[in-house]
């Protein structure tokens, strides 16, 4: 049994209505206690239940891992402006009624969101709900962290709310989500695949090398998409628990509106923030795990000493470099890449250290990074024009940063790659690769494939 000292939502709301009454403004109030350990995807599958969106996240180090359920406060800026999402959260934050002892568990007032890939991108049919940056605070937030279970709860108090009424409310929902019977679980039944135009994907893979040798182009990021269709409404609390289970040293996250789920398993990170501490990650530069352990060594000592994919890496560092360095005094990044190994692929991988100076913080790095060489090329400029030019797939949110926020800019994003749409019976996954002078369009084509696999087979393909 967890001893707590049991908080009263009625009485921490009536409390954050007096001050809403001498500030004349509508008060957030977050409420965190600790709970008994409970399924992170029990939980999210009964919040379907329920009838809300629900977002999640588990840290590559599989250290944290939060769920959230309703949305207490939405930001949406079709403009995708960080530093309106930075001013829109201090303002929030300054009439707020935290009622927090557990503050250093990553729990309390937490933003969970994302960032279109390219806010000029056209957004039809496929990403409407996903519309420009949007960000969620959860009306229910589970935070596991150091085997220890938080829920925090997240309401708005305005001058005139029925507080009792609105304390009623949080608590039924609250038990519901606490103490449901165990939720059930559908079996994933795909009935059709669907690559999109993989002829004319290649041709543009020629294209690009084509450019890259005839212009100040040195890479440039495609990507394309594999339609799924599902013989019933696609069970997205299953999905999650496949990728937990075979996904390793990746960020799993979903993002759900509308009942439309964007969800993947990242192996890459763009940023965390933690007390000024700075971490970024160079990835890029792929090769096959092996069969064997022979094989895969082998693959592997290949990758590390592969020009090819050492070029597509270095284009890479020097970015995060440079643009990390802008930010901090000193940059810590070694000169050789390591191995980064998946289940179903090897990276090159090198990590970036910083302190990052006082007055910034992870969304202005954010700002900043988005889109590396990894997901666009580079220079930005050029790559990014030739991919609205002339790749055939709306990206919507992926390639770009998701990830979360805490009440002092402290958290962390990943880059939304091994990721896919789900809606109802239908699901778009995505995988792109780094094109540079020397690819093989055939080359990159089994790249890509073979990064469509993660999501395939969690869907049930
Ligand atoms: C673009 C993707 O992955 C990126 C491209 C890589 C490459 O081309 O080697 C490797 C990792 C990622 O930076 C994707 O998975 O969709
Ligand atoms: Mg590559």
């Amino acid at each position: 049994m967890i001893e707590t000292k049991e908080i009263k939502i009625d009485g921490v709301l009536h409390s954050a209505q007096k001050h809403s009454i001498n500030k004349s403004a509508p008060t957030f109030v977050s409420i965190t206690e600790q709970i008994e350990g409970l399924d992170p995807i029990d939980f999210f599958q009964t919040g379907k239940s329920m009838g809300e969106d629900r977002v999640f996240w588990q840290s590559a180090d599989q250290k944290t891992t939060f769920v959230g359920v309703g949305e207490a406060l939405l930001f949406h800026d079709e403009d995708d402006s960080y530093q309106e999402l930075k001013a829109s959260w201090k303002q929030v934050l300054k009439n707020s009624w935290i009622v927090n002892p557990f503050d250093q568990y990553k729990t309390g007032p937490i933003a969970f969101g994302g960032f279109p890939f390219d806010a000029d991108e056209k957004v039809a049919e496929l990403w409407k709900s996903f519309n420009g940056s949007q960000f969620r605070v959860p009306t229910f937030l589970l935070t596991i962290e150091s085997n220890q279970t938080f829920l925090t709860t997240t309401a708005y108090v305005e001058q005139g709310s029925n507080v009792d009424q609105l304390a009623a409310e949080l608590i039924t929902r609250k038990n519901q989500l606490l103490y449901a019977q165990e939720p059930t679980y559908q079996e994933n039944n795909i009935v059709l695949k669907h690559e999109v135009d993989p002829i004319q994907w290649k041709k543009l893979v020629k294209q690009a090398t084509s450019t890259i040798d005839s212009e100040k182009v040195d890479k440039i990021v495609l990507a394309r998409e594999l339609q799924i269709e599902f013989g019933d409404s696609c069970d997205i609390g299953l999905v999650l628990d496949q990728l937990r289970n075979t996904q390793e040293n990746s960020f799993i996250f979903a993002w759900e509106k509308e009942s439309v789920c964007f969800i993947g398993a990242t192996p890459e990170r763009l940023v965390k923030v933690d007390q000024q501490q700075l971490f970024s990650t160079c990835l890029a530069g792929t090769a096959p795990r092996g069969k064997t352990k022979e094989e895969d060594n082998q693959l592997g000592e290949q990758l590390l000493h592969d020009q090819k994919n050492r070029n597509e890496h270095q284009i890479v560092v020097d970015m995060i470099k440079d643009a990390v360095s802008s930010f901090a005094k000193y940059v810590e990044i070694p000169d050789q890449p390591i191995l980064y190994p998946l289940k179903n692929l090897q990276h090159l991988f090198t990590p970036v250290q910083a302190e990052l100076d006082q007055g910034y913080t992870l969304l202005d790095v954010v700002e900043k990074l988005h889109p590396t060489p990894a997901l666009c090329g580079f220079p930005r400029e050029s790559s990014l024009d030739f991919i609205r030019k002339f790749e055939q797939l709306e990206r919507g949110w992926y390639g770009a940063p998701i990830g979360w926020f805490d009440q002092y800019f402290d958290g962390e994003f990943a880059v939304a790659i091994r990721s896919g749409l789900v809606s109802g019976d239908k699901a778009s996954l995505f995988a792109g690769c780094g094109v540079v002078q020397d690819s093989d369009p055939e080359i990159e084509y089994q790249e890509t494939s073979i990064k469509f696999t993660p999501m395939l087979q969690a869907l049930g393909g």
